[in-house]
């Protein structure tokens, strides 16, 4: 199978290396020179040092020409951008007659309105006619890449899209799960990174194990009311590998970003500063502000990232977010 992945950072270097063990992929930089080097070292070493590419692997850039044309000359697309190069992406390939699946989690950040849309939400804007979805849930690049043991879900309303994925990376170390629900897939990949920001101020200020597992537990209740009302989404994706699977592993797991942001704060280093810090995008600084914003014109109450919105915008301090959250009043478990 002739796969193309568009973006050089951690994840497509990672899933590149995984399905280049059994097809051709292309891995394409936007940067020339990037491309160039990780040709010639074999090795993404700004990204994901240590990983080797195999010989699966051809490196391309800007100069192979434009998007369309060379999406056209593979039979999976995949978008390994952040969340702020999606809609980039999907404007150029919306004639696209290639199976698309993008990886990123996330919000795009708001422009045009008070809020910011899920990548669904993007294609149904620019490329209404593209069959695309996404490949979500638990996994960090580096054992991807290492081929630790993982299991993803391929969500589409499209069978091409999902039979696509699941060919193109269904392997010894990497099982595929289909899905058709992709607004609950979304969801869910977006939601736990912000709720991640939030254990790792919980970590950070040494709270405990009980206040962990209470920010998880509650963190999934938040999530899983957002998308019930909101999206039409199924209650039991949440129960899947993107909803309950990707929040344990991003909220307890310390390879992880964004809560790597949340034990940056809790130090007491600026957001800046985290941010600057990772080398890497963490979405959930991004997404934070349209899930509360979104939340709220439905209606619907999610405190735990309401504090992360107040922590990142310098209106709470660490401790004060905590406390806000253990000061509400008290609540049914389900209402
Ligand atoms: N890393 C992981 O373990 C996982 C990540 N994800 C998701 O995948 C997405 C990508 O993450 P990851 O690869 O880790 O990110 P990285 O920060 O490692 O790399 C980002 C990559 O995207 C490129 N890029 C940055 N901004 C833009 C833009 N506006 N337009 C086009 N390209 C851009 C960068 O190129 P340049 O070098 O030129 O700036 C770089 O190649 C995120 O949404 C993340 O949530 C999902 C699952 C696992
Ligand atoms: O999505 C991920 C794991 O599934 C990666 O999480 P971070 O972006 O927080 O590193």
């Amino acid at each position: 199978m002739d796969i193309l992945v568009l973006g050089a950072g951690a994840w497509g270097t990672a899933l590149a290396i995984s399905a280049g063990a059994r097809h051709r992929v292309t891995l394409w930089a936007r940067d020339a020179a990037q491309a160039a080097d990780i040709a010639a070292r074999g090795e993404n070493l700004h990204y994901l040092p240590g990983c080797r590419l195999p010989a699966g692997v051809a490196l391309a850039s800007r100069e192979a020409g434009d998007l369309a044309g060379l999406a056209q000359r593979h039979e999976l697309v995949v978008v390994a951008t952040p969340m702020a190069g999606l809609r980039e992406m999907l404007t150029a390939l919306r004639d696209c007659e290639r199976p698309v699946a993008w990886l990123c989690k996330g919000f795009e950040a708001p422009a045009t309105r008070p809020y910011g849309l899920l990548g669904h939400e993007i294609r149904a804007e620019v490329a209404p006619r593209l069959a695309a979805g996404v490949l979500s849930g638990p996994s960090f690049a580096q054992e991807v890449a290492n081929a630790r043991p993982t299991a993803l879900v391929a969500a589409s309303d499209s069978a091409v899209v999902r039979d696509a994925l699941v060919a193109a990376f269904h392997g010894p170390s990497l099982r595929i799960y289909a899905n058709e629900d992709l607004p609950g897939v979304e969801v869910g990949g977006a939601v736990k990174n912000v709720l991640a920001i939030a254990t790792g101020l919980c970590d950070g200020l040494a709270l405990g194990l009980n206040a962990r597992a209470a920010l998880v537990t509650r963190g999934l209740a938040e999530m899983t009311r957002l998308l019930g009302v909101a999206l039409g989404a199924r209650a039991e994706t949440f129960m899947g590998l993107s909803g309950l699977g990707d929040l344990v592993l991003t909220a307890t797991g310390d390879l992880s970003r964004n809560r790597r942001v949340g034990l940056l704060l809790a130090q007491g280093h600026t957001l800046q500063q985290a941010v600057d810090s990772l080398g890497h995008v963490a979405e959930g600084v991004y997404s934070a502000r349209t899930v509360v914003e979104r939340a709220r014109r439905l209606g619907i109450e999610m405190p735990i990232a309401a504090a992360v919105v107040d922590l990142l915008d310098g209106r709470l301090a660490p401790a004060a977010a905590v406390a806000a959250l253990m000061g509400r009043d008290p609540a049914a478990e389900y209402s």
